[in-house]
C-alpha cells in the first residue's frame, strides 16, 4: 500500500503529476511531500494549490516514502541525488521522470541496490490525460512495474517499454504536447490574420483538436483514411495540404521527432 509519495524537484512536470494525483485521489494530498532546490516560495505555491507538504528538509521528505519521484532537470540530477542518497532505503521505489538519464546512472549514483523505474509522462498529466511510458531498471521487479503502472494510470495511459525505447518515447509523447501547441499557435495566428476573433478561433481550434483526437481513439479507420475523408477532390483541405507538402511538413515533423530523440540520447551522455 502506498502511504507517502515524495518528489525531488517541484517544477512543471512535478506539478502536472501532483495535480493529476490529487484530482484522482491517488493518495490523500497530505501524503504527498515535495522538495526542490531551496525555493520556498514555489513550495508554498504548491502547498496552497494542492494542500501537499512542501519541505526544504530533504530527510523529512524522503523518510518513509514508499515512492520517491525524481523530477529535476537532467543536468541537476547528479547533485540532487548526492543531496538525498543518504536518506534513501533499499525498500523505497525510485521513479525518475528525467529525460535521457538511465536507470543504471540513477542506481549507481544512489550507491544502493535500489529499485528504479524510469518514466516518461507528459504535462497532460495535469488533467489525467498523460501518455506515460515506463521501463524498469536492474533491481526493479514486475511488482515495482505494477506499482508505477497504478500511479501513472491515475494520471492517464501507461505503456511498458524497453529502456532503449525511452529516447523515442520522449521524442514522441514527452515532447509531443508542445508540437500540438505549436500547430495550434500557427492556426490561431492564421485565424486572427483572416479576421476571426481570438475567442472564437480558440474555441473552434480546440474542439477541432479534441475531435480529431477522439476520432483517432475511437474510429476503426487508419489515420490516412481519416485524413482522406476530410479531403474533398479539389476542395479546401486539398489546397491546405498541398501547401503543407510544398513546405515539407511531414519531413519537418519526422525530423522534429528524430532530433528530440537524439537530444534525449545526448542528455543521457552529458548528465
Ligand atoms: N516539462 C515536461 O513536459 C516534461 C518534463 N520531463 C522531465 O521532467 C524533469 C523536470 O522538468 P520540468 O518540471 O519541466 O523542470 P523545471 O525546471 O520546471 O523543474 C525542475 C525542478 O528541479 C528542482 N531542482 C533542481 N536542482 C535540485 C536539487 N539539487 N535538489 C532538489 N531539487 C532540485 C528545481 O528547484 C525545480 O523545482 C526534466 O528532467 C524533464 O526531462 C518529462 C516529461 C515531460
Ligand atoms: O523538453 C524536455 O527536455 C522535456 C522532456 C520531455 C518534455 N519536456
Amino acid at each position: 500500500m502506498v502511504n507517502k509519495v515524495s518528489f525531488i524537484g517541484a517544477g512543471s512536470m512535478a506539478e502536472a503529476i501532483i495535480a493529476g494525483m490529487v484530482n484522482k485521489k491517488y493518495v490523500p494530498s497530505e501524503q504527498i511531500y515535495v522538495a526542490n532546490k531551496e525555493n520556498e516560495a514555489r513550495l508554498n505555491e504548491l502547498k496552497e494549490k494542492y494542500n501537499i507538504i512542501g519541505h526544504t528538509n530533504k530527510e523529512i521528505v524522503i523518510q518513509d516514502a514508499n515512492i520517491i519521484i525524481l523530477a529535476t532537470k537532467p543536468y541537476d540530477m547528479a547533485d540532487a541525488i548526492i543531496d538525498v542518497k543518504k536518506y534513501i532505503q533499499p525498500n523505497q521505489l525510485i521513479i525518475s521522470v528525467v529525460a535521457g538519464i538511465s536507470t543504471e546512472f540513477i542506481a549507481s549514483h544512489i550507491e544502493k541496490d535500489v529499485a528504479v523505474i524510469r518514466a516518461m509522462p507528459n504535462t497532460s498529466a495535469t488533467i489525467g490525460y498523460s501518455a506515460t511510458a515506463i521501463t524498469k531498471g536492474e533491481y526493479a521487479t514486475d511488482e515495482h512495474i505494477q506499482i508505477a503502472e497504478q500511479l501513472f494510470q491515475a494520471i492517464g495511459t501507461v505503456s511498458v517499454v524497453e529502456e532503449e525505447e525511452m529516447h523515442i518515447v520522449t521524442g514522441i509523447s514527452g515532447s509531443g504536447p508542445a508540437y500540438v501547441y505549436y500547430l495550434v499557435e500557427a492556426m490561431e495566428k492564421a485565424a486572427i490574420e483572416e479576421g476571426l476573433d481570438k475567442q472564437t478561433a480558440k474555441q473552434l481550434i480546440t474542439q477541432t483538436i479534441i475531435g480529431a483526437g477522439e476520432m483517432l481513439k475511437y474510429s476503426k479507420e487508419p489515420v490516412t483514411i481519416l485524413r482522406e475523408n476530410v479531403t474533398s477532390p479539389n476542395g479546401t483541405t486539398a489546397a491546405g495540404i498541398q501547401t503543407l507538402g510544398e513546405y515539407n511538413f511531414q519531413e519537418a515533423v519526422v525530423n522534429c521527432v528524430k532530433n528530440a530523440t537524439k537530444r534525449s540520447m545526448e542528455l543521457g551522455k552529458k548528465k
